[in-house]
């Protein structure tokens, strides 16, 4: 799936229209029409009392409108509440006069703006992706006001005051919506940490706006889901052997963190890899035998620590980070695995703060390794960002110059690629958030790297969805909190599944 711009949804509005031979009052009834549909699904005439729709003098308005006729007709108890302007759309008018006379509407100016009860469900239509500028004077006072009051808010296609794609002053009046219905295609802004507190939880409903001009619509962005993977995951052939598989080495674990050696090399095998060697400290060598039969075992001549790196060529992609910290014996395995790799490469946790830590090392990364960074990893591989937008420029930079594949982990995990493209994941939940969930991430990316059928860009894109989809599938069974990284690697292969295709 495409993440579109402002400027391009209208363009999509525009080609819908055209094609369809449609007016832009059609399309606005079907957008309306949609998100009344879903409100309706959520909550009875009788749970949500009193509505309150405030419309702002475009056509973001204009679905206010539109939604406070339908939800009437409905039979939900609705009033407007209109933004003074001078000027409103043509498709905001239309609306205007085909609204109910027995629906109360009045201007709320700033100088008086009534109390909104505590809990009054409220349908945000003051703007959206029509905004320019940061809001202020009336717009911002009723803002404040509706933020103040303590309301359930619901923000048709963006929460009123924020920015489809582009950064604004962090004292910039937002609304702060409960939930945020967008059509067709989310907006950038809703994927962003920072917009949390105003998005709440966000839905794109389809409005079949035109599938040709979504297809040919040209953009650098996309959402990792499984139209997007379709086909990327071939099937495992009949006649399968180790070997098709591939053999991944993982280099993992210290004294005391041992645990991410067992996780990742657990997620590993259950992401599909044929062979699994896994090289620890010395200390290491009885857990990972006990813990990963199925894995074989190199004991580092250092009893605490990697120190040396092993012969790599029976193996078809490295995985180097989980547990092994940052000692300077360890450094130099990074460096001299830099400088020697004839294989694709995984670099995580604390190779990636050793890379951080030793910036020249950065110039030794050999095309298309896949790095998986936190955000606070990522910043020490670049410099502190300024804010979630700014996190973006930096990470697509990075890859570009390191001509590497940097997935910057948390909620729609952001997949940058060497070409300047972003893939934003639309799996996982906050059950992640706990520890060794990024060691079973890399032994995941690692099986896949390692999978010789699979470019370098695919086998990140399918870890990626992979890893949040199994977290997805247990959490139905363990809960969000109750979710453990111990858990994960037994849903991966269902998740996997779930994505395998048989070619006809
Ligand atoms: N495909 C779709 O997603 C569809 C979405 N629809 C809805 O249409 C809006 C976009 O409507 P638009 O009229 O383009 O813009 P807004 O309603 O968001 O804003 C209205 C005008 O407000 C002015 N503006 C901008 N910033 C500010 C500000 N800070 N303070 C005051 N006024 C502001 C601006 O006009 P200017 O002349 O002042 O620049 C805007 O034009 C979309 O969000 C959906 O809700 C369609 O209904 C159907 C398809
Ligand atoms: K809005």
């Amino acid at each position: 799936m495409k993440l579109l711009t402002a400027a391009q949804t209208r363009q999509a509005d525009a080609a819908t229209i055209e094609q369809e031979g449609i007016s832009s009052a059609d399309l606005m009834e079907r957008a309306a029409a949609a998100f009344t549909d879903w409100f309706c699904q959520r909550l009875s005439p009788a749970e949500a009392g009193e509505v309150l729709v405030v419309c702002g003098p475009g056509n973001n308005g204009g679905d206010g409108l539109v939604a406070a006729r339908l939800l009437h007709h409905g039979g939900y108890r609705v009033q407007v509440a209109l933004l003074p302007a001078d000027k409103h759309s043509a498709d905001f008018e239309l609306n205007r006069q085909r609204l109910p006379a027995a629906v109360p509407v009045a201007e709320w100016a700033p100088a008086q703006l009534p109390a909104v009860a505590p809990g009054t469900v409220v349908v945000d239509a003051l703007f959206g992706t029509g905004l320019n500028r940061p809001l202020t004077g009336a717009a911002a006072a009723l803002v404040a006001h509706l933020n103040t009051s303590k309301a359930r808010i619901v923000s048709i296609d963006l929460p009123s005051g924020l920015l489809a794609d582009a950064p604004q002053p962090a004292d910039s009046p937002v609304v702060q919506a409960r939930h945020t219905i967008t059509f067709e295609l989310p907006k950038l802004a809703l994927l962003l940490p920072q917009n949390a507190r105003y998005v709440g939880r966000w839905q794109a409903l389809p409005i079949g706006l035109s599938p040709q001009f979504l297809a040919e619509a040209d953009t650098d962005t996309y959402l990792i889901d499984v139209t997007l993977l379709a086909g990327r995951l071939p099937a495992r052939p009949t006649f399968s052997h180790k070997g098709t598989f591939g053999h991944a080495l993982l280099l993992a674990g210290s004294r005391g963190k041992l645990g991410a050696a067992v996780l990742a090399a657990r997620s590993c095998l259950h992401g599909g890899v044929g062979l699994l060697t896994v090289q620890v400290p010395a200390v290491g060598y009885a857990v990972l035998q006990t813990a990963v039969p199925e894995a074989m075992c190199l004991a580092d001549a250092h009893k605490h620590e990697l120190s040396e790196l092993p012969d790599l060529k029976p193996y078809n992609a490295v995985g180097l980070g989980p547990g092994i910290g940052q000692d300077d014996a360890t450094r130099a395995v990074l460096e001299e695995l830099l400088c020697t790799a004839p294989v694709p490469l995984v670099l995580d946790a604390d190779a990636l703060n050793l890379l951080g830590a030793n910036r020249s090392l950065l110039d030794l990364l050999p095309p298309d390794t896949l790095l998986t960074p936190h955000p606070k990893e990522f910043e020490r591989l670049t410099e502190p960002a300024r804010d979630d937008y700014h996190r973006l420029e930096l990470l697509r930079d990075f890859a570009r110059r390191h001509r590497c594949y940097v997935l910057l982990k948390g909620a729609y995990s952001c997949l940058a690629t060497p070409d300047g493209q972003r893939y934003f994941n639309t799996t996982g939940n906050p059950g992640l958030a706990t520890g060794g969930t990024g060691d079973v991430l890399t032994g995941l990316a690692l099986a896949l790297r390692a999978d010789k059928r699979l470019s370098p860009l695919d086998a990140a894109l399918l870890a990626t969805y992979a890893h949040g989809r199994a977290a997805d599938l247990a959490a139905v069974h363990t809960g969000q909190a109750g979710l453990t990284a111990g858990a994960l690697p037994h849903y991966i292969g269902r998740a996997l599944q779930e994505l395998t295709t048989e070619e006809f």
